[in-house]
């Protein structure tokens, strides 16, 4: 099947500024995708390429097999959230919904209308007096009536309160599931990938640090805590305080060391601070 991102040595610059260096990956569909890593490491770059708001500086990105926003056709199979849920803040809410559904071939009314009820939205608000929150709901609704294959957020929940947060991801698993769609969600909130992304995507410095299965990271990878010496053949990412972050892609050996099963946060850090010290 065809990857529903595919970057092959995709570079950006502005200027002299390096935003994307060199990135290859190939993420299959059906995925909720967390992109993950520090201020300024390039994630909104990637998002905005992505979305064929931008252009690349040297190498390729396609988005479900096409250059992004190649057409029109292209275009309405992917919705995307940018990072600050941009909304008319003169329309009212169901003046969204009426707009999308215009300029949307295959916007579904039943969907938003639905949606629109589940967040408690009044449709008779004008947008620019919804809280932060409510405007994130609002954009993602109109983004997920398109009904694309692929949703795209930059930092969709960063606005909310870790209750509304909880809430909306919940309900972002479940569109998703429903459109039978893929997602892409950066964050800089370690604990929301971990609870919704099943794939993950560590930028640092403009280059790809990790990318893989979440599942699959998780079993290639430990945390030892060591009395001296580590096994050999492993690959070590990080060392702190007698405790590593390695990854071995077999069964670890019997020695002087303690191998614990290693969580999400902790992986990402690991390559973080690797990245870090390079
Ligand atoms: N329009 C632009 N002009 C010049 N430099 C830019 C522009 N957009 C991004 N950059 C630079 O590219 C690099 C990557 O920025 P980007 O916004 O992609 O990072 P990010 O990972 O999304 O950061 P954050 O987590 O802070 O949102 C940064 O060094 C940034 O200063």
């Amino acid at each position: 099947m065809t990857p529903v991102l595919r970057a092959d040595n995709l570079t950006k610059r502005y200027g002299k500024r390096a935003a994307l260096t060199g990135c290859t990956l190939s993420v299959p569909r059906g995925r909720v995708i967390g992109l993950v890593g520090p201020n300024g490491a390039g994630k909104s770059t990637l998002l905005q390429l992505a979305c064929g708001l931008i252009t690349p500086t040297a190498g390729t990105l396609t988005v479900l097999g096409s250059r992004p926003a190649a057409n029109a056709t292209h275009l309405a199979k992917v919705g995307f959230v940018a990072q600050d849920t941009p909304v008319y803040a003169s329309l009212t809410v169901a003046d969204h919904l009426r707009m999308g559904a215009r300029l949307n071939p295959s916007w579904d009314a039943d969907l938003a209308h639905r949606r629109l009820a589940e967040t408690g939205l009044d449709p008779t608000q004008k947008a620019g007096r919804l809280s932060g929150g409510q405007r994130a709901q609002l954009a993602m609704t109109v983004a997920a009536a398109k009904r694309p294959e692929l949703l795209i957020f930059d930092e969709p929940a960063a606005a909310l309160d870790p209750l509304a947060r909880k809430g909306f991801l919940q309900n972002l698993v479940a569109f998703i599931a429903e459109l039978g769609a893929s997602a892409v969600l950066s964050s800089h909130l370690l604990a929301d990938v971990e609870r919704v992304c099943d794939y993950l995507i560590v930028l640092c410095a403009s280059r790809i640090q990790l990318a893989g299965d979440v599942n699959h990271l998780l079993a290639t990878h430990h945390r030892l805590v060591t009395h001296g010496g580590l096994p050999p053949g492993v690959e070590v990412i990080s060392t702190e305080h007698g405790t590593a972050i390695v990854r071995a892609d077999g069964p670890l050996p019997a020695g002087p060391w303690r191998v614990e099963p290693i969580r999400l946060e902790e992986l990402v850090l690991g390559y973080l601070t690797r990245a870090a010290a390079r």
